[in-house]
Formats: structure tokens, sequence, C-alpha cells
């Protein structure tokens, strides 16, 4: 939590302005059993109507004060609160987009939300709770006790009574409760979990007619949160009568003593309400203290997730200089000779926690211009092979060059500038269909986004919409079949020219006539761009300069296809299955 306290710097007038506030509230608030007590003692003793008039006016005027100064202690946690929250969510956010595929895969997505959205307005109430009422509430049961002392020494021997009691009780409670507010977070990332799929995946849920099962499964986890809220509450319903017993009993007893102090004129009748005043300011003070409690408890944990956020540095290092704002004809000129645009060295690559590889000793040569076809069952590696390249991850074992030069020794934005990535699931996002394209090359023209639309085959299906270009994608492009935005996606990768185009699992979506003409155009018209392509279909890759047969993260075998088809079985069994 003091980590995140250093954003509290920037607001240091408000963090400084609004308790001094709240704290002359709580003096003006102090003055006013004094001021009751002496309308008792002397106005109504006397019947003196004009010093009663003007007593009250006083405690009138004291209580506007104080709403004023409540008004701008507000003003300050306000502005605070939300400056630190947009401060860090900013930060957060930046951070979270340094991170590689690898801390991604870690934390998962719903609890990096959690932290953006929940665990941040925790803390945001923490802080605007610090500045209203961490200093009040401290100042207001010490300066009651005080008071009460000036009052009376012997009678305020109560309060040395009443408030550690309602202290121990407070304690207990909080003991007991406090682990719930932790464990509560847990189930919540699990509720968000379960929603997110759920809402996500509503079309294949209804597809399997699974309606049920899922609002069966929300109601487990939501139950389990409501459970837990329950047990908290149960613990801290006992809050309130605990307290308000021991306060009615303290009354009675300041009362009685009280009452037996006025028989022998050492008190006054006005004193005594005074002093039941106090009791009540005290005993008030200490429900919101044990309040502020469980919003700091809460928050420690919120901040606890969102500094793991902060600590965890990406394992991706970026030693080079940015160069990003070369060409990749440039970047790719590493002025080593002789070496492929692409090699695989003694590859070998486990995913972070796991022990077993995904791929194992993998040795590739990529040549410039070349179309590369990469094929393999379900789960054999292939878009991991591909997610190297642009160093999603970095290789456990072995290097990966480009022109020699290990990728490593690339800037990362360098690096990936040299590729044209189409990945297995097509993400678009909000905008029109050219925003979608100029997602990659801000500036493109209309001459080259309607080029890379052509080349996609996206062409047809584009212009025919009531708003072509400029028709809103919704959703991540619901309003699209699946083919349509796999095209889109091509048409984005394909805007910048790219020196190596990674199209993994690029055309399942797209019918065998488009698949085969989308081919032709690459060919056509990048003809300096090296294309590698993952696919599934053996018919999709089988023109390929070069296809890599990959079988449980092994290289199966490397060729052309009809020799492939004679030397690899693994191949041949591919081919053979989809012709039958
Ligand atoms: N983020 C990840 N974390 C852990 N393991 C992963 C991750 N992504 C993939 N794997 C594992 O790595 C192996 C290779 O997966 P990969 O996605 O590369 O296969 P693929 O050949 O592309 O499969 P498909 O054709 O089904 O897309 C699989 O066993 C998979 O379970």
């Amino acid at each position: 939590m003091f980590k995140l306290a250093r954003y509290l710097r920037y607001f240091k007038k408000e963090v400084i302005i609004g308790p001094f506030f709240k704290l002359l509230e709580a003096v003006f608030e102090l003055i006013v059993p004094l001021v009751m007590a002496s309308i008792i003692d002397i106005g109504i003793k006397n019947k003196d109507t004009a010093y009663v008039l003007q007593r009250g006016g006083i405690i009138l005027l004291l209580g506007f004060m104080g709403l004023v100064f409540a008004l701008i202690c507000q003003y300050c946690a306000a502005r605070a609160s939300q400056g630190f929250g947009t401060m860090v969510r900013n930060d957060l956010y930046a951070h979270i987009n340094s991170f590689s595929h690898a801390e991604l895969d870690l934390f998962g997505t719903d609890t990096l939300i959690n932290v953006l959205t929940n665990d941040l307005n925790q803390m945001q109430l923490a802080v605007a709770m610090l500045i209203r009422l961490v200093v009040r509430v401290p100042f207001l049961i010490i300066g009651a006790i005080v008071m009460s002392m000036i009052l009376d020494l012997k009678l305020s021997v109560i309060f040395l009574i009443v408030a550690p009691l309602v202290s121990a009780v407070l304690y207990l409670i909080m003991k007991k409760s406090v682990p719930f507010y932790k464990a509560r977070q847990k189930k919540l990332d699990k509720v968000s979990l379960i929603t997110r799929e759920s809402l996500s995946g509503a079309r294949v849920i209804r597809a399997f007619s699974k309606q049920e099962h899922e609002i069966e499964r929300f109601k487990r986890a939501n139950d389990e949160v409501a459970d837990i809220a329950i047990s908290v509450g149960k613990i801290s319903a006992f809050l309130n009568p605990a307290t308000f017993a021991i306060l009615n009993i303290a009354i009675l007893t300041i009362l009685w003593f009280g009452g037996i102090r006025v028989n022998e004129g050492s008190l006054t009748q006005g004193e005594v309400v005074a002093f039941t005043n106090y009791i009540t300011q005290i005993s008030l003070a200490l429900v919101v203290f044990a309040n502020l409690v469980v919003i700091f408890t809460k928050a420690a944990a919120s901040a606890a997730r969102i500094n793991n956020v902060f600590e965890t540095v990406p394992t991706l290092t970026d030693k080079a200089g940015d160069r990003s704002n070369l060409s990749s004809e440039e970047l790719t000129d590493t002025g080593l000779d002789g070496y492929p645009l692409i090699s695989f060295e003694n590859v070998s690559f486990a995913y972070p926690g796991t022990d077993k590889y995904a791929l194992e000793d993998i040795n590739i040569d990529i040549n410039e211009g070349e179309i590369v076809g990469i094929i393999g069952g379900t789960g054999s590696g292939k878009s991991t092979l591909v997610n190297l390249l642009p160093r999603f991850y970095d290789v456990s074992k072995g290097v990966i060059k480009i022109k020699g030069k290990p990728v490593q020794d690339f800037s990362i934005d360098s690096l990936r500038k040299i590729f044209g990535l189409v990945p297995q699931k097509a993400v678009l996002f909000s905008g029109s269909i050219s925003d979608n394209i100029r997602y990659y090359k801000e500036d493109a023209t209309m001459e080259e986004i309607k080029w890379a639309i052509e080349i996609a085959q996206a062409k047809d299906f584009v212009e025919r919409l009531p708003n072509g270009y400029d028709t809103i994608i919704r959703q991540g492009g619901k309003n699209l079949s699946g083919g349509q935005r796999q095209r889109i996606t091509i048409a984005r990768a394909l805007v910048r020219n790219p020196k190596i185009l990674i199209l993994d699992d690029s055309f399942s979506a797209l019918d065998y006539a488009t698949d085969a003409n989308l081919r032709e155009a690459l060919k056509k018209n990048l003809k300096n761009t090296t294309v590698i392509m993952v696919s599934q279909r053996a018919n999709t890759i089988k023109n390929a300069d070069k296809i890599i047969v990959l079988d449980d993260g092994k290289v199966a075998g490397i060729g052309k296809h009809e020799d492939l088809y004679r030397s690899c079985h693994v191949y041949k069994e591919i081919c053979d299955s989809q012709i039958s």
C-alpha cells in the first residue's frame, strides 16, 4: 500500500488541506456539547431566552461552518482520490501493455481486468477515507476523552472503561472478518472469469443448449461470493448492537453517577448532558474507525494485487536501441553476409510454468522471398513456432536469427516492424474497416488500403457494404462473418507490405476458391515478401517453396510436397486423410 502512496505526492495540497478542514469540523463538534451545557446551566436555569437564542445561534453557526469545512474536505478527498485512481490506472495499463505473452498468461485477463477496476476502486475509496476520516476519527476520540476529563476527572473514568471495551469488541470482530475480505476478492475473480466466458461464448453455449449448465456454474460461483459476504455480515452484525449496548450502559452509568455528582454540587446538569454527548461521539467514532479498518484491510489486499502487477518485470528485455523508424529492408540489413533471412538454431521452447517442451530442437532455415508452409496436427507447435519470431516469447534453448543476427539484438519495436502477423484468432477493434487496416500503418492512404483489401480478397464484400470502407466494426467484428473478419485481418497485415508475412491458420474460415485466389494474389503482388503460412489444410501449403512438418513439437520433415509425400509419413498421413 505504501508503494502506491507515492502517487499522493501529486496531491500534496489536497492531502494537507482536506484533513485540516476536517479537523476544524471536529473541533467545532467538540465545542457543541460545551455550548449545550451552558444553555442548560445558564439559559434554561435562569429562564434567559436571549441567552438560549444567542447560544443556539452559536450552535447553528458552528454547524454551518462545520458543514462548509466538511464540504471543502470532501472536495479535496474527491480530487485526490479520483486523480490518484486515474494516475495509477494509466501507469498500470501502460505497464500491462509492456508485458510479453508470458506475463499475460501468468495473470490471466480476468485478474488484470479486476485489478484495473475493483482493486483500483478500493484504493480510491481508501484514499478518500484517508483524507476524510483518518485524522478526524482519532482526534475526535482523544478530544472527547480530554474534554470530559476537563469537565470531571472522576466521572471520566467511565470513558477509560468504555473505550477499551468497545475497542476490544471491534478488535474481535475485525480479527474474525478480515480474512474473509481477502478470500472474497479471489472468489470475485472467478465470477468475472465465468461472466466473461459465458458472455463471449454465448453462441457456443446456445448451440450446445448449455444455458442451464452455465447458469448453474455462475450461480455456484456467485453463491460462493454471497456465502463469504453473509459470513462477514453475520460477524459484522454484532458490531452495532454490541457497541450500542456498551454505549447505553455507559450513558446510564453517567446519568447515575452524574446525578450523584450533581447532588453533591461538583457537577452541573448541563455538564452531565455534555458527558453523554461526548460518550456518544466516542462510540460513533469507534464504529467509524472499525469501518476504516475494513476499508483499509480491503485496500491492503487490493494494493498487494496492484503492486504484484507493477512489480512483475516483463521477461522480454529490450537491449537494442529503437530503430523502428527505419524500413524493414534497412532493419534486416544486418551487414552479415551469407545468412538465411530466418534461422532457427537448435531451438527448444517450453511455456512458462510448464516443463514439457512445446518445441524441441528445431533447426530451420528460411530464405528471402520463400513461401513456407507449416503443417502438423493440432497442438504440434505450429503457432508456438511462429510466435517465437516476433518475440512474443523468448526461446528456452538455442537461438533464432534474422540475417545472422539474434532476434534479441533487435529492439522489440524494430523486430515487430519486420513482420506482418495475421493471428489465428481474427481480432478486430471497434472503429471503421479503414481504421482497422490503418492499425498497422497509421498514415496508410486510401490507395494502400484498397490495395491490401484487394489482395486479401475482401474488395467485393467491403464495397458491397452500405458504408463501404467506413463500415463500423462492432464488438470485435460481430457484424462480419468469420471469413470476412479473417480477410480484414489479412489486409491489416498486408498494408505495410511487410518483409515477412506470417499467416497463422488465417485461411481456415475461407472457402477453397477464396483460399486459392488469395494465395495467387499474394504470390503476384508480394514478390519481395517472405510468406510463412501455418495451415491445417495440405492444399493451402502444397505449392509452397518449402513445407515444414511438425509432429509433437519436433520437425518431422522439411521439403517440397512431392518429396515429403514420399519420405515423410506424418505428412503423407495428413494429405491422405484430407483426400479421403
Ligand atoms: N499459452 C500457453 N501456455 C501453455 N501451453 C501452451 C500455450 N499455448 C500453447 N500451449 C501448448 O503448446 C503446445 C503447442 O501449441 P500450439 O498452439 O503451438 O499448437 P498448434 O500446432 O498451433 O495447434 P493448432 O493447430 O490446434 O492451433 C500445445 O500442447 C499447447 O497445449
